[in-house]
């Protein structure tokens, strides 16, 4: 992203330039589609009242993407024998780990790399601070978790990016010296020194603790509609058992991983059917959640270049990013780090999937060993 570029607001005026199509996905290259030993989910039922009503979530791939949008249940993998599962599932992840080395056993090379850059880490929340839970207002950070944060943001500049709201997150996880940006990226909070106006005008706020910090909301003007969506969603998702939709002011999340099996295909053609009135928002698939966003040309990565730019930081030569994340969102950020900035993305999954990642951790607890194993090297410095 060129700084000095004199159109640089990421707000696009001709919807249509967003290809919906786009989430047309091919089952097999679905993020947790198993490509080892395969296992038998329980067959979508589609509720017979109203035919024909469910054919839109049916035919542009929604309801594929939304099967294959987390690890299978426990439940799931106990319908197999436990036995053979997870020894079939050892050999075949440990050859995903040829592709995607773990981040821990590479920790030499990365740290080597690093050699005369400044790190900057980037955290994503759920799934990677905090183990994924069934309730999205239960997922706690350890208190172990925190202390490796706070000790590594003592080195190292960090910074949370989440799928939630800003203020949310930054409830979770309670540190002050970290920056946060919160529905995407698209509600970046930064001190007043870091100044980025060629990114769009800044707006200046007094935070909780009273001091003065710059925000850039590059999708401002979204916010009653976004406000009125999530009132639309919940009102006609609420016939449907399990569902939550949360809102998180630049955007809104319909969880469904409460919902009964049968019943995911109501829920996608609800928001399917909400997003018609809806032609400048979009919507994408999280972890057993429908994501409704702005169209703007805006996302995760975009939310880490902004960040490094603010720093002062504007290609490799000075500065070695580690983004570490779960999700498909986190995938804009792993790309951008292939690119100039030859960062490391660090994806934690314990399944394998596709990924612009370089490295892998298989879970929360792999998170924070690489993050005491970080600070662990810059005091034996
Ligand atoms: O970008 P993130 O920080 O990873 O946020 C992405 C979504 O995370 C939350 O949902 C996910 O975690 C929940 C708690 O473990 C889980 O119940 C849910 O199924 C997951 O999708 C959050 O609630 C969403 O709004 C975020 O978009």
């Amino acid at each position: 992203m060129d700084l000095n570029s004199a159109n640089a607001s990421p707000v696009l005026t001709d919807p249509s330039l967003i290809n919906k199509s786009t989430f047309r996905i091919c089952s097999n290259l679905l993020p947790y589609s198993q490509s080892g030993p395969s296992i038998s989910t329980s067959v979508l039922m589609i509720p017979r009242k109203k035919p024909g009503k469910l054919d839109d979530v049916r035919s542009n791939g929604w309801l594929d993407a939304m099967k294959s949008s987390s690890p299978p249940s426990k439940k799931v993998q106990k319908e197999v024998d436990i036995q053979d599962f997870s020894d079939d599932a050892d050999i075949v992840y440990c050859s995903w780990m040829f592709k995607y080395p773990s981040a821990l056993n590479s920790f030499q090379q990365i740290v080597s790399h690093a050699k005369n850059k400044q790190i900057v880490i980037f955290l994503d929340y759920d799934g990677t601070l905090s183990p994924i839970v069934d309730d999205p207002d239960r997922a706690f950070i350890s208190a172990d978790m925190r202390s490796a944060v706070r000790d590594v943001a003592k080195y190292f500049p960090t910074a949370i990016i989440s799928g939630r709201s800003r203020d949310k997150v930054y409830q979770l996880v309670g540190l002050t010296e970290l920056y946060y940006a919160g529905s995407h990226g698209m509600d970046i909070m930064l001190p007043i020194k870091n100044e980025v106006c060629s990114y769009g005008s800044l707006i200046k706020y007094t935070d909780q603790q009273g001091k003065e910090v710059n925000l850039f909301q590059p999708a401002r003007e979204f916010l009653p509609m976004i406000d009125e969506v999530f009132r639309t969603l919940v009102d006609k998702t609420k016939e449907v058992k399990g569902t939550k939709v949360e809102n998180h002011k630049f955007c809104a999340s319909v969880h469904y991983r409460n919902v009964d099996e049968n019943s995911w295909p109501v829920v996608a053609q609800c928001v399917h059917d909400v997003l018609k009135e809806y032609p400048r928002l979009r919507q994408t698939h999280g972890r057993k959640v429908l994501e409704v966003r702005p169209v703007i040309d805006w996302d995760k990565g975009k939310a880490v270049e902004f960040l490094l730019e603010s720093q002062g930081f504007r290609n490799s030569h000075n500065v070695l990013p580690i983004y570490i994340g779960d999700d498909r969102t986190d995938e804009d950020a792993f790309k951008v780090l292939r690119g100039r900035y030859q960062g490391y993305g660090i994806l934690v999954s314990a399944i394998p999937k596709e990924s612009n990642a370089i490295f892998s951790l298989r879970d929360t607890s792999e998170v924070k060993e690489f993050l005491e194993s970080l600070t662990k090297t810059m005091e034996n410095h």
